[in-house]
């Protein structure tokens, strides 16, 4: 399986529109892979707080359309990162889309776990609370953004319903990069799983990115990591190697749920 992702800079002298259409081209080059990925909040920027209430969108608004079609130009399975999603019901989402080759909405995750404790997104957008898994012929993506990297307990969730490739855009600053790679290869070999994360380059709200997108085989070898510009990362994986390493070092199951909670003797 061949994957693409692709780390856009996300930069304030570039307007959302044009981005939006860079992007949607570089989608089109990848013909030929098999999934495309782009990162967490690249219209915006996931630290541009000011612009999600502006920049949001309906579900099926700009980036969707723009997106959906560059798939089915491509022929590729895209998972086009998150936008601001403005839910007509409800608060601002930060919404996952992931496009069929013949660019139907497969599936949208809402970011479950959201970043800020107690500003930024945090505060200004609502919580997903659903786990999404998608079937491509050869494997199951389980879809997980960003923060929600520090919380294993949603991958034990992913992996339960069956994903066997995890993918994670995310906006992921410079400050804290060691602990990108730590919890990608942690989160690879943790669940037996590939790891393919996809973030930012460029500096936007002040906020330097780490870029550094990273995919993991489920053994936690690093099998393809980029820079910290923007950056097209190509990789080729086999996703016979989940149930190969599942099978061979069976420790998934060996899980032991529901423990009983310590119990005082003073
Ligand atoms: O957990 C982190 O250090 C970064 C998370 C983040 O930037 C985000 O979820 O947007």
């Amino acid at each position: 399986m061949r994957a693409s992702l692709i780390q856009i800079a996300v930069n304030e002298d570039e307007s959302v529109d044009s981005r939006r259409h860079r992007v949607a081209a570089l989608v089109r080059e990848q013909a030929g892979a098999d999934l495309v990925v782009l990162p967490e909040l690249w219209t915006t920027g996931a630290f541009a707080f000011e612009e999600f209430g502006r920049e949001a969108e309906p579900l099926e608004g700009p980036t969707y359309e723009t997106m959906a079609k560059a798939a089915s130009d491509a022929g590729v399975w895209l998972h086009a990162g998150s936008i601001p999603e403005r839910d007509p019901q409800g608060p601002l989402y930060n919404t996952s889309l992931i496009f069929s080759p013949s660019g139907e909405l497969a599936a949208a995750y809402r970011k479950i776990h959201r970043f800020g404790f107690d500003k930024g997104e945090a505060v200004l957008m609502g919580a997903g609370r659903d786990l999404v898994t998608v079937r491509l012929p050869g494997t199951t993506l389980g879809v997980a953004t960003c923060y929600d990297l520090r919380f294993p307990e949603l991958f034990r969730g992913l992996v339960a319903a069956g994903a066997e490739t995890v993918v994670i855009p995310a906006g992921w600053p410079e400050r804290r990069r060691a602990h990108w790679t730590l919890l990608a290869q942690a989160r690879a070999v943790e669940n037996q799983a590939f790891v393919l994360a996809c973030g930012t380059a460029g500096t936007h709200a002040g906020v330097p990115q780490a870029g550094h997108s990273i995919v993991v085989d489920p053994w936690g070898e690093v099998l393809a990591e980029a820079g910290a510009d923007e950056e097209i990362l190509g990789v080729d994986f086999d996703p016979a190697k989940v149930a190969a390493t599942r099978e061979q070092f069976p420790a998934l199951k060996d899980r032991v749920l529901g423990l009983e909670p310590p119990r005082n003797r003073s």
